[in-house]
């Protein structure tokens, strides 16, 4: 993540005044070097002023873009951690950092920052863990909360409770957090805060008059926000005496230092110097530096009970850092506190660069950028249609997109992305295989004899929506094979649009193409979706093979239902037809399910000289025509007798329609 975010946000920083808040953080501050211990003042920051009566730590969660960041920011400001800033006339976002999340506008990791506030005579130590906002980053949002007493509901005032307003509050319930409703952006005109307040309270039974009415935006409100983060969210429970126990929510890497890992101090104390020992790997490492996120890495002498801070020791792989992971003094072990399940992918595909000798660059953006990212997984694989190329496990489509969104703008690399799958299990006699790639799962005439059964992964999905679209998303969901279908509505007596929660187990597979765009638009953009895995199901699936004159492209291989391979296999004959050029002979495409076909177009041939015939004797004009053709050979992949350009590849995967 961090390393873009950290360069844009060091020189923000850099350029803002960081006001006083407490009567600690005055004064300018130029590298957060200089604020390690002295900040206008003249007095250090002393960790120990802050035990944990007066610490709070807290996230806030939402359904995507009802305000998370600007709420962040709105705090930062306040507490005057940060001072507001605006170009353009637009406010900038401090906590939404990666080049992707700013133009997407969604949040991609989590980030966390440590204030400080005045309030009745003490002063809080208020610790933010900023979450992320979409369903294939609910991983994120598990390990940040982990780390918090309490959390902030954020919800706009104008959209109401949508699908993973209610996954993430039953994220946070779980944990035991103490939950604070929040109806935000109250300054819109189609803000309805009556009606989302009873909403709030009809679907998460909570007490209207705990709901709080603020305007992210314009700062309406942000100051009752506060006084709610210090009444009611308890204090973290930490003892001093214990031996040190820490708890590992994040980590990112860095150029100089190597990992650095935010924590969480549960029991005991953490400085420079201490020799501390990783409960998962057993590996030793030791203190370098501490410090609290302010919201750049300001170091401290300690970090205490409760408290949450950076700590960089001399772990120089960013794979040593395992999310969730205990840390302890060395000859000290304590239990390991409950970790969370680590991320798990969900989503694969090849990764080839377009022109095959850069297969070397690319390789090396991919293993930089995953670094910052570690919930992607990596494996070399190659194809004899795209050469090299490595297959990547992503959390979901989403994050597909922005992993090579960063790809090509931060390491401008050039890609081929094969088309999505799941992870399948295929079950034999007498093993079970994980399949995610097309070209090891088995051929059809293999199941029922080699192979016992496939399986595929399902979800629990949930949609809310006004209740004029319900038709149109029981069709979407029985068009892409859900089952167990039921709903309920969420406005108790409402009169007009009412919204309706759907619930329906579905393929994974089936949402990872087109779901989420379809359900926006045959929803005119009113449905909201969420989902959760729901293990695997038995399934008739089979590959799908192309051939191109008779031979078969490893790269264009697909997993199809049975019930959908004749629509499938048709598309994409069509798809093919379209974009492979005509050939000096006729090219049969065929789509096959074992041996038997099911699809085919004809490419028809075409004449032998490009030039013959035409242009009537206009030697440069034709010249400049035999060169356009040979530099389109110099990147044409044979495959059998068939030349194909790479180029031929990204248009067929990336335009799928
Ligand atoms: N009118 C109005 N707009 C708001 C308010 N709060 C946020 N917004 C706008 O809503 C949009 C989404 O806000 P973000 O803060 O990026 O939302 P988010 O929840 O962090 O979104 P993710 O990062 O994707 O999780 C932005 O265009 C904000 O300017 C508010 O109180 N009033």
């Amino acid at each position: 993540m961090h390393t873009a975010w950290r360069i844009g946000c060091a020189q923000l920083i850099s350029e803002c005044t960081i006001i006083k808040s407490s009567n600690i953080w005055a004064g300018r501050l130029f590298s957060s070097s200089s604020l390690s211990l002295n900040v206008g003042s003249k007095r250090p920051l002393v960790m120990e002023d802050y035990p944990c009566e007066v610490i709070r730590n807290f996230s806030i969660i939402a359904h995507i873009d009802h305000g998370k960041s600007t709420l962040a920011d709105r705090l930062l400001e306040l507490t005057g951690t940060i001072q507001r800033k605006v170009t353009g006339g637009k406010n900038e976002q401090v906590l939404d950092k990666l080049k992707v999340e700013r133009e997407r506008g969604i949040t991609v990791k989590a980030q966390t920052a440590s204030m400080f506030h005045e309030s009745m005579g003490k002063n809080y130590l208020l610790n933010l863990i900023d979450t992320p906002g979409h369903v294939d980053f609910a991983w994120e949002v598990s390990r940040s909360l982990a780390a918090c007493q309490g959390a902030l509901l954020l919800v706009d005032a104008s959209q109401g409770v949508q699908a993973q307003s209610i996954s993430v509050f039953h994220n946070a319930k779980e944990r035991g957090l103490k939950i604070i409703p929040v109806l935000n952006k109250i300054d819109l005109p189609a803000a309805q805060p009556e009606r989302i307040a009873a909403q709030v309270q009809s679907t998460f039974g909570l007490d209207p008059s705990e709901i709080l009415y603020v305007s992210a935006k314009t700062g309406k409100g942000i100051e009752e926000v506060l006084d709610a983060i210090i009444k009611r969210i308890p204090p973290p429970v930490a003892k001093a005496s214990a031996p040190l126990r820490a708890f590992m929510f994040d980590s990112f890497y860095d150029k100089y230092r190597g990992v650095i890992s935010l924590v969480n101090i549960q029991d005991g104390t953490l400085q420079k110097g201490d020799k501390i020992v990783s409960c998962h790997t057993r590996k030793k490492y030791e203190i370098m530096e501490v410090g609290l996120m302010h919201p750049e890495e300001v170091p401290t002498k300690s970090l205490n009970p409760g408290q949450v801070g950076y700590i960089a020791c001399n772990m120089k792989q960013s794979s040593e850092a395992h999310i969730g992971d205990t840390i302890h003094r060395l000859g000290e072990p304590v239990e390991a506190l409950a970790g969370f399940q680590p991320a798990k992918a969900m989503v694969f595909a090849g990764v080839y660069p377009i022109d095959t000798s850069d297969f070397p660059k690319l390789e090396e953006s991919i293993n930089r950028l995953t670094l910052t990212d570690r919930s992607v997984t990596v494996q070399r694989e190659s194809s004899s249609a795209l050469g090299q190329g490595c297959r990547l496990g992503f959390l979901g489509t989403l994050h597909m997109d922005v992993f090579r969104q960063r790809l090509e703008d931060e390491y401008d690399a050039n890609v081929i992305i094969t088309a999505p799958t799941v992870p399948y299990k295929v079950i034999y006699r007498d093993r079970e295989v994980m399949v995610s790639n097309p070209t090891d799962f088995p051929d059809i005439g293999d199941i029922g004899i080699r192979v016992k059964e496939v399986q595929e992964p399902v979800v629990k999905a949930s949609i809310i929506v006004p209740e004029e679209y319900f038709g149109d998303m029981m069709e979407l969901c029985y068009s892409h094979r859900a089952e167990d279908l039921d709903h309920r509505y969420l406005d108790s007596g409402a009169a007009s649009s009412s919204r309706i929660m759907l619930n329906a187990v579905i393929p994974l597979s089936e949402i990872v193409t087109d779901f989420f765009d379809q359900l926006k638009s045959r929803s005119s953009g009113f449905a909201s979706f969420d989902y959760e895995d729901a293990g695997y199901r038995r399934s008739d699936l089979a590959k799908m093979t192309f051939l191109l004159n008779g031979k078969p492209v490893d790269a264009l291989a697909l997993i199809v239902h049975r019930s959908q391979q004749d629509s499938v296999g048709r598309e994409w004959v069509k798809k093919l037809h379209k974009v492979i050029p005509r050939q000096l002979f006729e090219v049969p495409i065929q789509a096959a399910i074992g041996k038997k076909v099911i699809a085919r177009e004809t490419l028809k041939a075409m004449r032998a000289d490009v030039t013959a015939g035409l242009y009537g004797g206009h030697y440069e004009r034709k010249m400049k025509h035999l060169e356009n053709q040979k530099e389109g050979k110099r990147r044409m992949k044979k495959l059998g007798k068939v030349d194909l350009p790479q180029e031929a590849f990204f248009d067929i995967l990336s335009n799928k329609k």
